[in-house]
């Protein structure tokens, strides 16, 4: 299976390595900077579940295809998604499969729409990772699980071709018969975990130990929840129950992705996994007062940022 991953940050960095360490034909599309640094350096993970370093990864850049790829895995930031989405086309052809892992739920609208919905897998990843000023992927827990599937539920010819190409890699794949439940309930915790830990520049723990921390990270949590149920998404006991206990743990270092770009001065994804759950939720009518402040912040940040 020829795949082709969309960047070699943090994701696409971690689990297109993994894949390429176990064998599988990878190659990575870059723009110059990156291409050059993987050529002179290597493709370096740095993690708890074992180091690795890929000398010269296959890299392609834009315009630079001369056929298409099986399985194209998308792990951009969704602010990079509509120039991505044109470099990446001419990679697209009549049998591709696409599987993106971003944050948030509309990205998908946008790639159906530009390539149709019958390419489109679901997916998401469980993984706490950063590209650093080096250039190393640094993998900053254990948890390292890409969940993919068809949307419709299906075990298709095309994603038990997935599942082997990815059977041998060092991290934990999941084929999901349920993907877009699985996507809205990592989105509802996500939006949460972002939202709480940007707003309160804190890990979970620290915000725990602040007076109406958990009860504002709960708020913030029955927000999204509601919107979630509002489109036929509703998470279960379990994920529900998950969320709760995962957002208000004594002691968590755990904070979002968004929080460490966040911290750098980095852009962030505040329309794409905040706004974007507000705005289906005021569609339905709701009032969502944790979710409009969340956003309002992130909104303030990128004002402030832009300014000279
Ligand atoms: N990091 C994490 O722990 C997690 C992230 N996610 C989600 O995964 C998605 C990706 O995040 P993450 O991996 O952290 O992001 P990163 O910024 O680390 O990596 C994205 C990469 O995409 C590359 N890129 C952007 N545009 C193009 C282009 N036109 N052509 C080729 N490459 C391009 C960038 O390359 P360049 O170097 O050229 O800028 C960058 O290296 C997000 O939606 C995020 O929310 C989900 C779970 C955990
Ligand atoms: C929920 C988490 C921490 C794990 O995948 C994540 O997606 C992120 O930080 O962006």
């Amino acid at each position: 299976m020829k795949i082709l991953m969309i960047g070699a940050g943090a994701t696409g960095g971690y689990f297109g390595g993994r894949l390429l360490e176990s064998g599988q034909d990878v190659t990575f599309l870059v723009r110059k900077a990156r291409a050059e640094a993987l050529a002179r350096d290597g493709l370096v993970i740095r993690s708890p579940v074992g180091d690795v370093t890929l000398p010269s990864p296959p890299t392609v850049q834009a315009n630079g295809f001369n056929r298409p790829f099986d399985l194209i895995i998308v792990s951009c930031k969704a602010y990079h998604l509509a120039q991505v989405i044109e470099d990446m086309a001419p990679a697209v052809g009549p049998d591709t499969t696409i599987l993106p892992v971003l944050n948030g739920m509309r990205h998908m609208d946008l790639l159906d729409a530009r390539f149709g919905a019958e390419h489109v897998l679901g997916g998401s990843c469980f993984i706490a990772a950063t590209l650093d000023a080096q250039g190393v992927v640094r993998h900053l827990g254990t948890p390292h699980g890409l969940t993919y599937g068809e949307r419709d539920g299906s075990r298709s010819a095309r994603v038990e071709g997935v599942e082997q190409a990815m059977a041998e890699a060092r991290f934990d794949p999941r084929l999901s018969t349920t993907v877009l439940q699985d996507m809205w309930d990592k989105w509802v915790f996500l939006a949460s975990l972002a939202g709480i830990t940007c707003l309160m520049r804190a890990p979970i723990g620290d915000i725990v130990a602040a007076p109406g921390g958990s009860p504002a990270a709960l708020g913030l949590l029955d927000d999204c929840r509601r919107v979630a149920e509002a489109h036929g998404h509703a998470p279960g006991d379990t994920a529900l129950q998950r969320a709760r206990s995962v957002l208000t743990e004594a002691g968590s270092k755990l904070s979002a992705s968004m929080m460490r770009d966040l911290e750098q001065g980095a852009q962030v994804e505040a329309d794409h996994i905040v706004g974007d759950m507000l705005a289906r939720g005021e569609a339905k009518g709701l009032d969502l007062p944790m979710l409009r402040l969340a956003y309002a912040h992130l909104k303030a940040y990128e004002v402030r940022r832009a300014h000279p």
